[in-house]
């Protein structure tokens, strides 16, 4: 088995199994050059390198340059392939440790996996979250002397407090974080401000508290486990505090920490999710709500693991939020696309970005459900069989701002879009669906991009006003996006279907688009209207059994 590389750039695959062939394939741009059975572009030898970890396989990298194979032969036994080897990353989310109780079955979840060497990545117990922002707000106004009596403080160091006692841990190995926190809201009480930086600050403290006492009772059992601060090493982020994006040398850094630490000593790596430091500041950032599945998947790149599992309350990605429709039923397979738009487009179940490193990497992402480990889950990967699809689930983003822009100038008159979207670009916002003619534009903002500031309604003035110069502006509030994500071959009908839908309801679609992938049609309606046309759709596309996406005699384009 060898992998030739020419010139450093082409590399030609022989004697590898079948398996093995595709995943090289599905991880590097294929190439086809006569004379070679199979030839790969290495567009980055260190993902080669991971692409390959965790198969069990001997491999011999040659170096050649034409045809002259040079000297310095690299042989790389893929020792790193026994089972002894970090093999999967499981993200368990605030619901999966809740309480003392949950968190015994996610240790015994774990350990039902003895074949698996799994790195864990923790969020923080049940509510902290919200209940940590609530208590920063309060403190920014409450005074000094009131900050102990916070009820959100009382009820984290309860929850706490009660988890460790339940499982017979020392409260020790949480005190000086409680401590910390109830500090640092005083800070925010004498300041009387909660700024983003400070925001972060304090709710980092709900991870750092579920890992230390997960990994702690993980060693009370005999488990040998290690907790570890996700900024301690080497989740670096942009400084976007509440929505920082990881920056592209975590990935080499949290490798190279995990794995050297992994082979001293086989203790099973605990990870505070959603939390990162910023790269400007050496201050705490996190990675937006949910962010824990992002943590998860940059772990799967950065050490090529076969699995990112992530862990939920629900069977897997479903039909629709079960909060809208009990009646949603379980997607069992997901393209990396079509999850990427489905989060993107609200479904909560999963973080907006966390699909891009499990898409780089090619790592297939299960989502399962912590509650009943029996259910398959959802598993996403690059490809699925599409033959039989027509709409996979409905997503819906509410609260939204829509913008209709009528150009004044003359018909015609180039430079329109580009002026309109750059004073976008200038107020660093982004813009969720488009739809133009040629002389006005409707957009959605992407409401997570404001919701992290503080200003947002002085922000969306500026932009009517800049606005103004040039167009006609009308600023539409309390709108909801329905994003159907589906088959890219049957929009057609997904589109009759839908306006069907919406016309027997009486709803007037107020915008309509189709990304360039097609995978997503998005309709925006009155936020007063959206759950029911949510509803209404799900039955159509899903209960109606005498509907499309039943039906077996489709024409696929
Ligand atoms: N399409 C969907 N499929 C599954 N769950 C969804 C969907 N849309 C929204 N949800 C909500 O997402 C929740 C799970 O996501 P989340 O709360 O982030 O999980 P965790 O905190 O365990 O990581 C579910 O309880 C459900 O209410
Ligand atoms: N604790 C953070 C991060 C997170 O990922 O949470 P969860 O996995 O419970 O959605 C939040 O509530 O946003």
């Amino acid at each position: 088995m060898a992998i030739l590389f020419q010139m450093g750039v082409q590399a030609r695959v022989t004697g590898f199994g079948k398996d093995c062939q595709t995943s090289i394939g599905s991880l590097l741009k294929k190439q086809y050059v006569p004379g070679f059975k199979h030839v790969v572009r290495v567009s980055k030898k260190r993902g080669l390198f991971q692409s390959l970890r965790g198969r069990n396989l001997r491999i011999c990298f040659q170096r050649v340059a034409s045809t002259v194979v040079e000297k310095d032969e690299i042989e790389w036994q893929n020792a790193d392939c026994s089972a002894e080897q970090l093999s999967i990353v499981m993200k368990f989310g605030g619901s999966s440790v809740a309480t003392a109780e949950r968190m015994r079955e996610v240790a015994n979840l774990i350990l039902s996996c003895p074949d698996e060497k799994p790195v864990i990545v923790l969020s923080a117990m049940g509510k902290t979250t919200n209940k940590l922002l609530q208590a920063g707000e309060k403190a920014a106004s409450c005074g000094v002397s009131n900050v102990s009596g916070i009820d959100e403080l009382r009820f984290i160091k309860d929850l706490h407090l009660k988890t460790l006692n339940e499982l017979g841990i020392d409260k020790a190995v949480i005190s000086g974080l409680l401590e910390e926190l109830e500090q640092l809201l005083k800070g925010i009480a004498v300041m009387k401000e909660l700024t983003v930086r400070t925001r972060d600050y304090v709710v980092s403290f709900g991870e750092c508290m579920s890992t230390r006492i997960f990994a702690e009772y993980l060693n009370k059992i005999g488990t040998k486990a290690r907790q570890y601060d996700a900024f301690d090493i080497g989740f670096m982020t942009t400084d976007d505090f509440t929505n920082a994006d990881i920056l592209e040398e975590t990935y080499p850094t949290i490798a190279k920490r995990l794995r050297e630490d992994w082979s001293s000593s086989h203790a099973i790596p605990i990870i505070t999710g959603f939390l990162g430091k910023g790269s400007n500041f050496s201050a705490v950032t996190t990675l937006g709500r949910g962010g824990s599945d992002l943590t998860a998947t940059t772990i799967g790149k950065a050490l090529g693991l076969k699995e990112i599992q992530v862990w939920k309350d629900v069977d897997g990605v479903l039909t629709c939020d079960p909060n809208i429709h009990p009646q949603a039923e379980l997607v069992p397979y997901l393209t990396f696309e079509e999850a990427a738009e489905l989060a993107y487009f609200g479904a909560q179940v999963l973080h907006p970005q966390s699909m891009r490193p499990a898409r780089e990497s090619a790592i297939p992402v299960r989502v399962r459900n912590s509650y009943n480990p029996h259910s398959p889950g959802t598993l996403i990967t690059k490809e699925r069989d599409m033959s039989k699809a027509v709409v996979t689930s409905i997503a819906l983003k509410s609260s939204i701002t829509m913008l209709d822009i009528a150009s004044t100038r003359m018909l015609g008159k180039y430079g329109f879009l580009a002026k309109v979207f750059s004073i976008f670009q200038d107020w660093h916002i982004s813009v969720d669906c488009v739809a133009t003619s040629e002389v006005s534009i409707s957009l959605t903002l992407d409401p997570s991009k404001l919701c992290s500031r503080e200003l947002i309604q002085q922000e969306l003035d500026h932009i009517v006003e800049e606005l103004e110069k040039i167009a006609v502006v009308k600023l539409l509030q309390n709108r909801s996006i329905i994003s159907l994500i589906g088959n890219v071959h049957r929009s057609s009908l997904v589109l009759e279907k839908a306006f069907n839908v919406l016309r027997r309801k009486g709803v007037n679609s107020q915008m309509l688009s189709q990304g360039a992938s097609k995978v997503n049609i998005s309709i925006v309606v009155h936020d007063s209207e959206a759950k029911e046309c949510v509803r209404a759709l799900h039955y159509a596309f899903f209960e109606n059994t005498n509907d499309f996406n039943h039906e077996s005699s489709l024409e696929t384009n």
